[in-house]
């Protein structure tokens, strides 16, 4: 058989890619292996570190290392509290703690040696559990004490009196046979196991180079360690009772939150809350003073608002109705503010219900949503062009009379026609999630306006037109691409989520483009039994085909589908009618081929999306969509950028003006008229 010069050119291309496409696979893998040598050299020093610390613990009988409130040592969140951490028995007296105030002297330092110093504690798994009152104390107590290159800093086996944080400089650490176990550098803290578990070194540590290092003895260091437990109990609930906002709830919560609270020490000038950003905490300022700003969208300039002293309290609004920061919360007095720092679980359970913590701002986008709009009636309308034609009828992208720098689409939905599908509590759901939703990743809900024949809902219009269509243009994206919009709907859906509202996932690839980013067209609140009217057959999880009721964990299996489909031009599942589509659904997600270009982890990550069994997608534990984002294809990936907004899109669509709808497909017009309703079930829309 002979091939033709074009055949053989045309093979040799193939091969080029299917090349190229090994070589990228191997440089992923490079990767991976060297990602993993880090961590399994970490992990063995930690490894040594607990072994160390047992072995020494029982070659002691008398001493007392793990004890202390039987709490674990190790793991968890780098905020949580201390009070069961197993740390030595010395006397825990009052008069142990009273000689730490006066004894040392704390040392100045910059800001920048502070945060190196804070950044060592909280990545020494010994440490970071300590609560961030004490690791201000320590920073504050440490003093500066420098080695040359080459001397012995700790010696194994002696009784140790220091704790240090290196700043600058390297050290390698050895066994008892002297081998190397560990190199240490910038930014490290050692030391801490002999003061810890009151045992003798455990390691040798000899300066490599030069070294800047910070250091705080074992005394004072014990007994920042000791205020813990009942002292906080007892000063920071006096402390609640002595503010207007706290004294009035009852003991029990004074007390529980009393237990909750974590001391936080904030320097001057410091941003303690960046307007936009995600915010899980609530603040109480226990001392000194800070500012209030806000940068208002369209003038972008940061303006003063207010001042708040002790006793004030912040950040309740991204905990409730908004998800993101709507203000700066900046110190602004001259020796820094200490705040009681209550997470977002302890929030809603003691303060969340309470009217009195209910604070209405002049600034609030949703009631100023409203009123801008209030006066507004159709006749201010009039239509540009059409955008598209749903279900219940046509959206028309309009402007307001005077006003050439705004559009909007005007949603209308013909009321008997939805009476006729019974739809008419999923409409009424939609508009009051839209209503309620604020999120830079869900679409507005300006207005709603009813007459004989239709309902109609003033939305925020996204001109760049469809995310299929871009798809459909270019076949499939690439991993880059696609993190992009993958980021996109899952901050829209952890907004939503977090609501207890599941995205109709149904909606599959209805996405839209406002200018240059993604925006969830819209959602609904987790409702049962008419969802499956909705769904678009690829799209729907095999808990709805075999009719075993659905939860959040749906819009997981849909978040998969979805990147399947980016990244190929086609979902997984799909076939020439629904009911075949479904009986490949239900073959499950490995049974599907995936194309080569489809990377190994993000196969993983849409295998581990698209799970069977709902319970065990990725993403529907505790922690929710971030465990999506943890996932290695996301390594890297710059969530901050797509949530600030400031992360470049990679397609920008062309819109010159708020008229041009040149985005989406021309519609002729629609010459039959609904006839009236006037039933009045629509009464609340
Ligand atoms: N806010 C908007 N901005 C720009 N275009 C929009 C907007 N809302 C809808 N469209 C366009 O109009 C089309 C129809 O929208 P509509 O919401 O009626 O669709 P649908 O998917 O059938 O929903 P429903 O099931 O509620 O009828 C969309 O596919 C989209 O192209
Ligand atoms: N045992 C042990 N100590 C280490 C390791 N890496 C760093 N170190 C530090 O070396 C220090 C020696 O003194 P400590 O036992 O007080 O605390 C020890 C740790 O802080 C390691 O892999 N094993
Ligand atoms: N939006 C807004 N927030 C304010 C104002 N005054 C104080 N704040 C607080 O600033 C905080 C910023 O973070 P949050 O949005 O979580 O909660 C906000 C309020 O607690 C104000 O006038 N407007």
């Amino acid at each position: 058989m002979s091939l033709t010069v074009s055949e053989l050119q045309r093979l040799n291309a193939q091969r080029q890619a299917e090349i190229n496409e090994l070589g990228r696979q191997v440089d992923e893998l490079k990767l991976a292996v060297r990602s993993r040598d880090r961590q399994i050299a970490e992990l063995l020093s930690q490894l040594d570190k607990y072994q160390s610390v047992f072995h020494s613990r029982h070659r002691q009988p008398g001493g007392a290392a793990f004890s202390g409130g039987g709490g674990s040592i190790s793991g968890g969140g780098r905020k949580r509290r201390t009070r069961g951490m197993g740390i030595s028995a010395e006397p825990q007296s009052e008069a142990a703690l009273a000689t730490m105030s006066s004894a040392v002297k704390s040392f100045s330092k910059t800001k920048g040696t502070r945060d190196i110093i804070r950044q060592a504690i909280l990545d020494n798994a010994f440490m970071k559990n300590l609560d961030n009152g004490q690791i201000s104390e320590i920073i504050d107590y440490m003093y500066p004490v420098s080695h040359k290159s080459g001397a012995i800093i700790i010696k194994l086996g002696e009784v140790g009196s220091l704790v240090y944080a290196i700043e600058d400089g390297s050290a390698e650490v050895t066994n008892t046979k002297g081998e190397k176990i560990n190199e240490i550098g910038p930014c490290t803290v050692f030391g801490e196991l002999a003061i810890l578990y009151n045992c003798k070194r455990t390691a040798t540590v000899r300066a490599l180079s030069n070294c800047k290092l910070w250091a705080i003895d074992r005394q004072t260091f014990q007994s920042i360690m000791m205020k813990t437990g009942l002292m906080k109990q007892k000063e920071y609930t006096s402390f609640l009772r002595s503010v207007p906002a706290f004294k009035d709830l009852p003991v029990e919560t004074l007390s529980k939150l009393a237990d909750a609270l974590e001391a936080d020490h904030y320097p001057s000038g410091e941003y303690i809350i960046r307007q936009g950003a995600k915010g899980n905490t609530f603040y109480i300022i226990a001392k000194g003073a800070v500012e209030v700003t806000r940068r208002d969208s369209t003038a972008g300039e940061e303006v003063f608002i207010r001042n708040m002293n002790r006793g004030d309290w912040f950040g309740e609004k991204a905990l409730k109705d908004e998800d993101v920061r709507t203000a700066n919360i900046v110190v602004s007095d001259p020796s820094g503010v200490d705040c009681l720092v209550l997470s977002r679980e302890s929030y809603k359970q003691l303060i969340g219900d309470l009217a009195s913590f209910d604070r209405k701002y002049p600034d609030e986008t949703a009631p100023k949503r409203a009123e801008e709009f209030r006066h507004l009636t159709l006749k201010d309308l009039y239509i540009v062009a059409t955008l598209g034609v749903g279900g219940f009828g046509r959206v028309e992208l309009v402007q307001i009379n005077n006003d050439n720098q705004r559009s909007f689409a005007l949603k209308q939905l013909k009321k008997q026609h939805i009476v006729e599908t019974r739809q008419q509590e999923h409409v009424l759901n939609e508009r009051n999630i839209l209503a309620e939703c604020n999120s830079d990743f869900v679409v507005k809900l300006y207005r709603t306006f009813k007459d004989r024949k239709y309902l109609y809902m003033l939305l925020e219009c996204c001109l760049g037109g469809e995310l299929w269509t871009v798809l459909r243009d270019k076949g499939h994206f690439d991993d880059s691409m696609t993190r992009f919009y993958m980021a996109c709907v899952s901050e829209a859906l952890s907004y939503l989520h977090r609501r207890g509202i599941v995205y109709q996932p149904a909606a599959g690839l209805r996405w839209l483009l406002q200018a240059h980013r993604l925006w969830l067209r819209q959602a609904h609140r987790l409702w049962q039994e008419d969802l499956d009217l909705l769904w678009h057959p690829e799209y729907v999880p095999p808990e709805v085909i075999l009719n075993k009721g659905h939860d959040l964990s749906a819009d997981f299996w849909s978040l998969g589908i979805l990147m399947f489909e980016l990244l190929t031009g086609t979902p997984p599942f799909s076939a020439s009618d629904p009911m075949k589509t479904y009986n490949i659904i239900l073959k499950g997600i490995d049974a599907v081929e995936f194309p080569r270009r489809v990377s190994r982890n993000a196969q993983n990550l849409i295998k581990k999306l698209c799970r069977d069994n709902p319970t065990e997608r990725i993403g529907v534990g505790r922690s929710g969509i971030v465990e999506v984002s943890k996932h290695l294809w996301f390594e890297g990936f710059n969530w901050g950028g797509v949530r600030s907004r400031s992360l470049k899109p990679p397609h920008l669509p062309q819109v010159a003006s708020p008229k041009d709808a040149s985005n989406f497909d021309d519609y002729p017009p629609d010459p039959e008229q609904p006839p009236d309703d006037v039933s009045g079930w629509d009464k609340d829309f």
